[in-house]
């Protein structure tokens, strides 16, 4: 156990230090400044600055002889540095680096939000030597260049500045408080002392001084991790679902009342409807926020045979986002059910058979509209017929009364909630197609090293470091440089 104890040790500082060569940035860099705060008029508008000079930036637009006490809130006149000229009154906070979101000396100028003096204090900082705008994100970037945030951190930032809807928020600010990071950190580190049990075997092996055990406990660990990952991959994508909207596909017989459900979905008329059949022929998407969960709602072509090729072309494009829709919701006639039970089930199964694209499970909701046109037998034979176990869940209403349109709603809450889940309850989920390609990666090179344990272990080690890298390469610890620019472009000015 003794020599176990030691061989890892010896081994994991060379390890780490080939692995975690973090980018430590001792070079001078530029001060940036943006309009932190949205744009257009408002009460107050944050200007933040961020670098070595902004120390003198505040000086010069305060005229202070010297810096105020740090995070410390204080009224004051702003004045341009060239010409004197008061351009307002307002807030500033001084920020001494570390103790920044960057990182760095920061600043931040609480304004009047109009934009004259946003204008003259931006040009005002603009004019001072060192200083220059923000690109997009760049704020962001320099918070992970100075490792005040990982990169799983960072994306959960810009993923709640994007948020819309409140799941998609919890989901935010729970990858950014670290949680998915830390699962990855924790995958990491079991990785690396993995391979510095393999090392230690490589090395000194014939020293004779090596535990037999050492390489069953590595197997068994890279076992265990490989469970681990297929656990966490196998999760129906809900985290990228949930982050991206999930697809609701309105589909079935021309007239059923698809367009009629879109509109009262969103309550706004934004499909044509009319007693026409095939009235719809492109894709109609809305989107909709439906209990907490960001839906991309899409009205289609009624599906027929039909000779107009602007409809066959309408039928297809039906079918392809049939194909990637992550819950089907079938529209029926209901006046018509009693005449065609079967032509349902038909219906529903040809939808069906299609297998999706992705492979994902894709709920399915029958919906009966047009409950209006049915007298008391007629609703309550209906309703028999559709306690047939072949049939999924159902739903009866009226768009025209929208009667049952509220119950209709809170079945679909409830199937977006069996899709994604309660993102603040288990495991974190990955929420990006950044993540999985790493992770799938990573469960590959797992897989190899057990090809290669038997036959070479140098190739087995090898294939640890892969996947540690692999891993790195999500939260940034490793070969980050060329997916920065990807991540941070999709941030805004200013953060
Ligand atoms: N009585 C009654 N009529 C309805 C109801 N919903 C829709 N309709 C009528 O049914 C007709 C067809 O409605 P649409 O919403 O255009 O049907 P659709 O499925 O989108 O039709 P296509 O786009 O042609 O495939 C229209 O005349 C609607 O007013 C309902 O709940 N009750
Ligand atoms: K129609
Ligand atoms: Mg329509």
């Amino acid at each position: 156990m003794q020599a176990e104890m030691v061989f890892a040790g010896k081994c994991l500082t060379s390890v780490s230090f080939s692995l975690f060569k973090r980018r430590h940035h001792s070079v001078v860099r530029d001060t940036i400044f943006a309009l932190s705060s949205g744009h257009g008029k408002c009460g107050v508008s944050v200007i933040r600055t961020s670098g070595p000079a902004s120390g003198d930036a505040l000086r010069l637009l305060t005229g202070w002889k010297q810096l105020p006490s740090p995070r410390r809130v204080t009224l004051t006149s702003l004045l341009c540095p060239a010409t004197g000229e008061l351009l307002d009154r307002g807030l500033v906070v001084w920020f001494a680096g570390p103790k920044s979101f960057t990182g760095e000396d920061c600043c931040e100028y609480h304004v009047h939000g109009g934009p004259a003096v946003v204008m003259g204090v931006l040009q005002a900082l603009g004019s001072v030597q060192m200083l220059r705008p923000a690109e997009p994100g760049e704020f962001t970037k320099r918070a992970f260049q100075n490792g005040k945030l990982d990169l799983t951190e960072a994306e959960g930032l810009g993923d709640l500045i994007h948020a819309e809807t409140e799941i998609q928020r919890r989901q935010a600010l729970r990858q950014m408080s670290g949680d998915l990071g830390q699962l990855y950190q924790k995958w990491s580190r079991r990785l690396v002392t993995a391979l510095a049990h393999i090392e230690a075997f490589i090395d000194f092996s014939e020293d004779d001084n090596v535990e037999e055990n050492v390489l069953t406990t590595v197997d068994t660990e890279v076992r265990k991790l490989r469970e681990e990952l297929e656990e966490h991959l196998r999760d129906s994508r809900r985290g990228e679902r949930l982050r991206d909207g999930l697809h609701l596909v309105l589909a079935g017989a021309t007239n059923a009342g698809k367009s009629s459900l879109l509109n009262v979905t969103s309550q706004k008329p934004a499909a044509i409807v009319s007693p026409i059949p095939g009235t719809t022929r492109d894709v109609v998407e809305t989107v909709l926020n439906i209990g907490g969960y960001p839906v991309i709602m899409s009205d289609t072509a009624g599906l027929r045979e039909s000779e107009d090729p602007i409809e066959k072309e309408g039928v297809r494009r039906a079918k392809e986002r049939l194909d990637n829709a992550d819950i089907i919701i079938t529209v029926v006639d209901a006046s018509k059910v009693l005449l065609n039970r079967i032509s349902i089930l038909t219906h529903l199964k040809n939808l069906l058979s299609s297998p999706s694209s992705e492979g994902n499970h894709r709920e399915v909701l029958l919906v009966l509209n047009k409950s209006d046109l049915l007298h008391p037998e007629g609703l309550d034979k209906v309703q028999e017929l559709c306690e047939d176990p072949e049939l999924p869940t159902t739903c009866f209403l009226s768009c025209q009364t929208s009667q049952g349109v509220g119950d209709f709603i809170n079945i679909l809450t409830q199937k977006l909630e069996k899709i994604c889940g309660d993102p603040l309850h288990g495991a974190p989920s990955l929420t990006q197609t950044r993540h999985r390609l790493h992770l799938n990666k990573c469960l590959s090179a797992l897989e190899r090293y057990t090809t290669y344990r038997e036959q070479d272990l140098v190739l087995a080690a090898e294939e640890l470091r892969i996947s540690h890298r692999e891993l790195g390469a999500i939260t940034g610890k490793v070969g980050v440089e060329e997916i920065l620019d990807i991540i941070f472009r999709d941030f805004c000015i200013g953060k």
